[in-house]
């Protein structure tokens, strides 16, 4: 099938390389020209592993294109995928301007041969009603120009004024994770489709046939659940917002392991054994960040204040996760006592391992913290660069390797669990830092190894 993707970024360029690897045709389009033109000459805008491959092997095939034209993507296409950025504004609703500009152009290209919009941006409950009405009117809008002046081929519509644009709209939330997103893409533990049209859900049916009905033996057929585009809209959030407060609920029972001396990673592994609980996302530590978590708790909300109901659980959720922050710099403070003027060494600056994605990093609110604390902050990151994060936080040091930042440093504090610090040589740790005190606000190095190594450790709940 011939697919068009507008938001050519975590979702969006993931979404397209799969399915051009499965031998859809796909144009992915962005507005930022810079981002299209390094992705023609094989430079991927993010660190995603597995995707480089992947791209380039379509884009050699033919199967991907890219593009920063909106007629190229939508007129070619039989679906064409929203994929554009949802960010939090600061009342903690989210942002919907570019879904908005998106979905008007995309009816501005609009002509008489079907097509299903399918929105994978993650938008408010009952936004599926909002982008169709969008689309009509960038339809209306292009047919009634075009008709003013005798449609020229100018990229604007071929309706002729009156003429229906023949689209319908879908829902199909992503539930993939940074860090493992094409892993995820390909082993999907559901697909969500809302949509109100037979003839819609019949081409998405023929879109992830792949998944449906795979034809290797050894690949079972991933469920599809298809629903109303409310419904759908709603999955997702309460998805993260499950995942989000599942992460909060574990901190609490570190918070109290802590008082009571018990171990939270024990506590983890015996209730993760219970099915109904299950393991994943028992991880206690700094809290959850990253792009969407917080902006979708916090979305959701905001859209149940809109009709009048105060999400008390998910406010708690918020809270203990602000809090997770705030208790590794008291951590600190226990073992330093005084922090102005010391100097911390920072592992770890992305949302997660495997990623390069800094956006709500638990990691920079707390190195900001501690910077207006008074203290100096060296940092180290596998992936993330000092060009990164200079804008946000231009008096943060980036060191070339872990071991160079603990260098003089007078604690170390561990933000991302990150693979290589599990297996750094802590003997030459506790030689580097000027006073052995380690905080693991993520539980990922061995409490043992650590003392055994001659260091004070402190994790999280243990
Ligand atoms: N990042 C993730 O892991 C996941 C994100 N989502 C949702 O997917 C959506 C996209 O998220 P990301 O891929 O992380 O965002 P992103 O910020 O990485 O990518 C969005 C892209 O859209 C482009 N864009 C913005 N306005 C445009 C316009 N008018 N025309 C064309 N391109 C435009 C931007 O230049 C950017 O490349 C969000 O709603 C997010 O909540 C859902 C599941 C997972
Ligand atoms: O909507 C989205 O964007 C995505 O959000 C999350 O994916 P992602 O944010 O990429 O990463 P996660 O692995 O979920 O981690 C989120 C945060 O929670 C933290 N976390 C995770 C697990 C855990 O046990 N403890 C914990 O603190 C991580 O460190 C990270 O900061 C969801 O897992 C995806 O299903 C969803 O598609």
């Amino acid at each position: 099938m011939k697919v068009g993707v507008i938001g050519t970024g975590y979702v969006g360029l993931v979404t397209g390389a799969c399915l051009a690897t499965i031998g859809h045709h796909v144009v992915c389009m962005d507005n930022n020209t810079a981002k299209v033109e390094g992705l023609r000459q094989g430079v991927m805008p993010i660190y995603e592993p597995g995707l480089d491959a992947l791209v380039a092997a379509a884009v050699a095939t033919g199967q991907l294109q890219f593009t920063t034209e909106m007629a190229e993507t939508v007129r070619p296409s039989d679906v064409v995928f929203i994929t554009v950025g949802t960010p939090s504004r600061a009342d903690g609703s989210p942002d919907l301007s570019a879904v908005r500009a998106v979905a008007r152009a995309i009816g501005a290209h609009l002509d008489g041969r079907f097509r299903v919009v399918v929105n994978k941006s993650t938008v408010p409950v009952g936004s599926g009603n909002w982008v169709r009405m969008l689309v009509e009117d960038g339809a209306n809008l292009a047919a009634a120009t075009a008709g003013s002046s005798h449609y020229t081929g100018n990229g604007l519509a071929v309706l002729s004024p009156g003429e229906p644009p023949n689209f319908s709209v879908a829902s199909n939330p992503e539930f993939l994770r940074e860090g493992s997103a094409v892993w995820d893409t390909f082993n999907p533990d559901r697909i969500v489709i809302g949509a109100e049209d037979v003839k819609a859900i019949a081409v998405m049916r023929k879109l992830y046939a792949y998944w449906l009905a795979p034809e290797q033996a050894d690949r079972e057929p991933v469920p599809m659940v298809v629903t109303d585009l409310a419904s759908a809209e709603m999955i997702k959030y309460a998805a993260n917002a499950f995942l989000a407060t599942k992460i909060s609920f574990i901190n609490e029972i570190a918070n109290i392991c802590e008082r009571v001396g018990a171990d939270v990673t024990r506590i983890a592994e015996a209730i993760g054994l219970d099915k109904r609980i299950g393991r994943s996302f028992l991880n206690a530590g700094a809290g959850w960040g990253g792009s969407c978590f917080p902006k979708d708790v916090s979305a959701l909300v905001s859209t149940a204040a809109e009709y009048g109901h105060d999400c008390e659980l998910l406010k708690a959720t918020l809270s203990v996760n602000e809090h997770q922050r705030q208790l590794v710099i008291e951590k600190l403070q226990r073992e330093l006592r005084i922090l102005k003027g010391r100097t911390v060494a920072l592992w770890g600056l992305a949302f997660k391992p495997h990623t390069d994605d800094i956006r709500c990093a638990p990691a920079l609110a707390v190195a900001e913290h501690l910077l207006n604390l008074g203290c100096r902050v060296v940092a180290h990151d596998p992936v993330v660069t000092a060009a990164q994060v200079q804008g946000q936080l231009p008096d943060l040091q980036v060191a070339g390797s872990a071991l160079e930042a603990v260098q003089g440093a007078d604690a170390l504090l561990v933000m991302t669990e990150w693979p290589e610090y599990t297996r750094v040589n802590l003997g030459v740790v506790a030689a580097g830092l000027r006073q052995p005190v380690v905080i693991d606000a993520r539980n990922c190095l061995d409490p043992q190894q650590v003392v055994q190594a001659g260091m004070r450790y402190s994790g999280v709940g243990r």
